[in-house]
């Protein structure tokens, strides 16, 4: 079995071009990973997902714990063979769901007590108890388990959050289960603050990560807040290993966020809006319940090579919305996802051609431009 790596194949301005090797497969950076939170991406099939050219989905610790259970799946043969997806699967730890899911929850040096959002019956979560249900799930790539300040806090908030933060990342690693393949990344917390994230960046070297999460951004700050942090904190974070942006986000934050040397995404965006009739096109979102698609033969995007904009007009897409029909949540999120993998790609071909400057102006002018 092969170590887990990365491999920094090249650069361009901040931008960086990578290569993550784990237990299951090969990740192309900058990647997006599509969000599979209860083992499945809403709306698809596995093979579906590939199709799109998604390399490494995500699961969610807090809702598989809760349901159909951890234990469950790991008598099943583990989260991969459960939900048919062959590739690399990332999890998140579970408490950044407990924060923002759970009602009745009481947090405290030793983790996190809440009541299910499902059926009520209460659990714990702790660094060691996410650990080990990361490990039962059997993820290629485990997250620390950490606490996500909300925003606005007040800076003495987010200093308590993020230095408790770092004493569970040092109990996480501990609690870690090493196995060639397998890694466990790192997530830097502070806020906006550069000396707080200059504190948790240094913790967080000293224990010692396969991969650096930046977390605690994307939480209500606005593109601009969430720049000018990220302008210092990927600086903080070792070069030879991944750093993945969490939560985020809209094609404008991908694009803008490696170019200051982010190299892993993830996103509710393109399945949720699948759900809700908005299309993400090259020249900025579109919404599919509006009238005027009504009549309209055109494609989605005339870009895209999806069975979407291969086989459908935007007057079908508007019918199906309208109708509430399921293929409308399923031509729409393959779509979307067909989009964003698509983006992704683009980005790559420019960092490894040193065009990237020119892609971010190009992909400025062009997007939010309206649709045609
Ligand atoms: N909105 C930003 C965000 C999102 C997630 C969730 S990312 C995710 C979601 C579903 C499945 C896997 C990962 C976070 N997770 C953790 N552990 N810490 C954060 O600071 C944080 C911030
Ligand atoms: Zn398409």
């Amino acid at each position: 079995m092969t170590d887990f790596s990365f491999e920094l194949l090249g650069a361009d301005g901040g931008a960086r071009r990578g290569r993550v090797t784990c237990a299951h497969g090969v990740i192309q950076t900058p990647a997006f990973m599509p969000v599979g939170t209860a083992a499945t991406v809403k709306a698809m099939l596995p093979e579906n997902v590939a199709a799109t050219g998604a390399e490494i989905i995500l699961g969610n610790t807090y809702h598989l714990m809760l349901r159909p259970g951890a234990e469950r799946i790991a008598r099943l043969g583990g989260l991969h063979a459960f939900m048919n997806w062959p590739g690399p699967i990332l999890t998140d730890s579970g408490g950044y769901q407990v924060m923002s899911l759970s009602e009745l929850r009481k947090l405290d040096e030793n983790g996190v007590t809440f009541r299910s959002h499902i059926d009520g019956s209460y659990h714990t979560l702790t660094p060691e108890r996410s650990m080990e249900i990361q490990h039962q799930l059997g993820s290629d790539i485990t997250m620390c388990f950490d606490e996500c300040p909300p925003y606005p806090s007040e800076k003495a908030d987010v200093a308590r959050a993020t230095q408790l933060s770092m004493r569970w990342a040092a109990r996480s690693r501990a609690a870690f289960v090493n196995r060639p393949g397998y890694g466990l990344f790192g997530i830097n917390q502070g806020g906006v603050h550069e000396d707080l994230r200059e504190q948790s960046a240094q913790a967080l070297k000293e224990i010692g990560f396969d991969g650096y999460a930046i977390g605690g951004l994307a939480v209500g700050e606005g593109r601009a807040l969430m720049f000018s942090t990220l302008d210092f904190t990927t600086l903080m974070l070792p070069t030879d290993k991944p750093r993945y942006l969490m939560g985020v986000g809209k094609p404008e934050d991908l694009v803008g966020a490696v170019a200051r040397g982010v190299d892993m995404f993830d996103c509710v965006l393109p399945t949720r809006s699948g759900r809700t009739a908005q299309a993400f096109t090259r020249r900025g979102p579109v919404n599919l319940k509006n009238a005027r698609h009504g009549d309209d033969p055109r494609p989605l995007d005339d870009h895209c090579s999806c069975p979407t904009c291969r086989n459908y007009s935007r007057a079908y897409l508007n019918h199906v919305v309208k109708a509430g029909e399921i293929i409308a949540a399923m031509l729409l999120t393959w779509h979307n996802l067909q989009y964003y993998q698509d983006l992704m790609a683009d980005i790559r071909r420019a960092i490894e051609s040193g065009t990237f400057a020119a892609f971010e102006a190009d992909f400025q002018s062009q997007y939010g431009q309206g649709d045609i």
